[in-house]
């Protein structure tokens, strides 16, 4: 199998020492950076990145024939699309200044040590693929249209906004930094790593681990592995799922739990790209795409103090929010649809036809638990059902009495009564309110209740009242 180039442009060497070439590609390569050019001879440098495929180059200044400043110049007027670091052997800040003039983007003393100059060029690919990742978001956003809907197929929606998700999904999923998604529980975030993992044709698999409520050492040994001997009981070898997850997705689920240094682990493994298995002193690297969720507000939780700052701006790189089920509510028609075939197929029995209040009634709850909720609802439905026709009342007892509830976007942004030249009275309004609630309910008095955010008997004494 060929190896996949990292990162997905090339980086080029220029410097007329050839150790030097050897050495830089060599320490570049153990950082897992493999798409490298060289050239020893500065006169080639023009031609090469005529070619296109470079995006940084690593520059010495001193070589025969054309000097690096003068390299310098030239790359920065024809290609201002490639970032250059000078490698020099002159410790002089009058140089270093100068170059960072010319339009360099940073300078290393070719003394300096190995780790520096690897940190400075794995800033630099962030900042170019962080670059070309912006510009796939506004492009995906202003063409609108999906590229790999079938990515998406098992998960139900028409919500627009969700569909908006998609589209950035398809953006971002190629990309190798970590990705954030947010939103309450059971609200599709699990689903929405498997199709940004699906997305990302990545070879490895996708490995899922709940971080929550593992202890410190349980979080590095879970995550890192560790050699055999590296504590008592620790009587063989053992990969962590970093490895296991080679060239795939690693998913790291409830991160807004995590400990506080259990989060200076993850930060430091996505910074150096290498972690430590607990009692080697050899470092692996992380081959793995990283995706964490979280239903707590982290930005709240950073605020408290409870998640450092530097990790959370690390992870929300990339980000997705999943708007909660009372948020969409033309989804449940369509999740109700999707989950009562689901369970009647495997629970063994003929897929039943739902009451046509049913709908009506599920979208008067708030669904804490959101898709998750729903989904248990209808097994539960279906799984005692007998007639043709689906009963209301397991779902009438699963979503409880009636609260009040805020009023739906749309009668916040503009108020029914502005438009009509005279307002109907107290008793007018409630009257045409509760035949609407009626009607939509199809006669049911628990449903149109619920509608209009009041108790069952309060109904029945207005329309008796009504005589
Ligand atoms: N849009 C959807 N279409 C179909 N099924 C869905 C959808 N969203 C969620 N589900 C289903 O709902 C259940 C909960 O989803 P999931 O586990 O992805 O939620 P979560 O946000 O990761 O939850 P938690 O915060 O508890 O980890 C799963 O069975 C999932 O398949």
């Amino acid at each position: 199998m060929t190896e996949a180039l990292v990162p997905h442009f090339s980086i080029l060497l220029v410097d007329d020492e050839p150790a030097w070439l050897r050495s830089v590609s060599l320490t570049l390569a153990r950082a897992g950076i493999n798409n490298i050019l060289t050239a020893s001879d500065s006169r080639e440098v023009p031609e090469i990145l005529s070619r296109g495929q470079v995006r940084l180059v690593l520059l010495d200044l001193t070589m025969p024939h054309l000097p690096g400043e003068a390299l310098l110049t030239m790359i920065s007027e024809q290609h201002p699309e490639i970032l250059t670091i000078v490698v020099s052997g002159m410790n002089q800040i009058e140089t270093a200044v100068r170059c960072m003039r010319l339009g360099a983007f940073d300078y290393f003393v070719k003394t300096v040590e190995e780790d520096r100059l690897v940190t400075g060029v794995l800033r630099a690919i962030r900042m170019l693929e962080l670059e070309r990742e912006n510009q796939a978001i506004s492009d995906r956003i202003l063409s609108n249209q999906l590229r790999h809907p079938e990515a998406f197929v098992n998960i139900v929606t028409a919500d627009r906004t969700m569909l908006g998700i998609f589209g950035y999904i398809e953006a971002v999923a190629v990309s190798r930094q970590p990705l954030l998604i947010t939103g309450e529980s059971g609200v599709g975030k699990e689903l929405v790593a498997r199709a940004v993992h699906t997305l990302s044709g990545a070879s490895g698999p996708l490995v899922a681990v709940n971080v929550a409520g593992l202890d410190d050492t349980v979080f590095a040994d879970t995550l890192f592995g560790h050699v055999r001997g590296a504590y008592t009981g620790a009587e063989q070898a053992r990969r962590g799922m970093i490895e296991e997850a080679t060239d795939g997705t690693l998913f790291l689920d409830e991160i807004g739990d995590l400990s506080i240094p259990s989060q200076v682990k993850l930060l430091r493994l996505l910074q150096e790209g290498e972690y430590f298995p607990l009692g080697s002193d050899r470092p692996k690297r992380l081959k793995a795409r990283v995706i964490v969720a979280t239903h707590r507000d982290l930005k709240a939780k950073e605020e408290q103090g409870a998640f450092r700052r530097d990790l959370f701006y690390r992870l929300r790189t990339h980000q997705i929010l999943l708007p909660p089920l009372r948020e969409r509510p033309g989804d449940i028609p369509l999740l109700l649809d999707y989950f009562l075939a689901e369970a009647a197929e495997s629970l063994g029995k003929k897929k039943p036809t739902p009451p046509k209040e049913l709908a009506q009634l599920l979208a008067t709850y708030s669904f804490p638990g959101n898709i998750r909720e729903l989904r248990a609802m209808v097994y539960d439905a279906v799984s005692v059902h007998r007639e043709r026709i689906l009963s209301l009342d397991t779902f009438i007892k699963a979503i409880g009495p009636a609260k009040e509830q805020p009023p739906p976007a749309a009668a916040q942004d503009h108020n029914l009564f502005s438009g009509l030249e005279r307002l109907p009275t107290f008793g007018e309004a409630a009257d045409l309110l509760v035949t609407e609630a009626l009607a939509r309910s199809g006669g049911n008095q628990t449903i149109a209740a619920r509608l209009l955010g009041i108790s069952q008997p309060a109904l029945s004494k207005r329309l008796s009242a009504r005589g």
